[in-house]
């Protein structure tokens, strides 16, 4: 797995026990998905169709630094599987596991619009 995006917890993502907030932590996933969806599939118009079971398995605190990270699980026709975990990014605790999250590359009428692609690519190798 791949983590990309580093996220620092400050005091407007906590939750009233003063931990991160999960809905927080889901919007940070679902962006970062949407990001990586978007330049894999080439296609801005891509949307979460589906995520499957969450797992909060620990707390992070305020000032604490997390990564987000991202694994390809399959392409499909339109669609791309990702699985995705947070962790902390000093003491590598897993905060979070989502095992499976479909994204969908869409047409202009909000069809599921075929993407083509088999594999990750790599922009700078789409730019030789
Ligand atoms: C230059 C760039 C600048 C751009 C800068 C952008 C900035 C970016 C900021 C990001 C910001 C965050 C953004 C987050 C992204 C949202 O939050 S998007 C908003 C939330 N999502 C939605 O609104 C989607 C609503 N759903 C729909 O519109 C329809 O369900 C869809 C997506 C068109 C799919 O329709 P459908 O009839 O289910 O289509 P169907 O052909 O049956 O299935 C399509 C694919 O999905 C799969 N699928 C369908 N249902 C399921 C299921 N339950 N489980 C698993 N797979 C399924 C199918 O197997 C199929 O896969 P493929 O065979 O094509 O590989």
């Amino acid at each position: 797995m791949r983590f990309h995006t580093r996220k620092w917890i400050k005091p407007e993502d906590l939750n009233p026990n003063g931990t991160l907030f999960g809905g927080r932590l889901l919007e940070w996933i679902d962006e970062e998905c949407a990001l990586y969806s978007i330049v894999q599939l080439e296609n801005p118009k891509t949307v979460t169709k589906y995520m499957s079971e969450i797992d909060f398995r620990s707390s992070a605190h305020q000032g604490d630094i997390i990564e987000i990270g991202i694994e390809v699980e399959k392409f499909g026709s339109a669609s791309l599987t990702l699985k995705c975990e947070v962790r902390n990014k000093m003491t590598r605790e897993t905060i979070i596991t989502v095992d499976k999250i479909v994204m969908v590359a869409l047409d202009e009428a909000g069809k599921p619009k075929p993407h083509g692609k088999t594999e990750i690519e790599f922009v700078k190798d789409r730019l030789k």
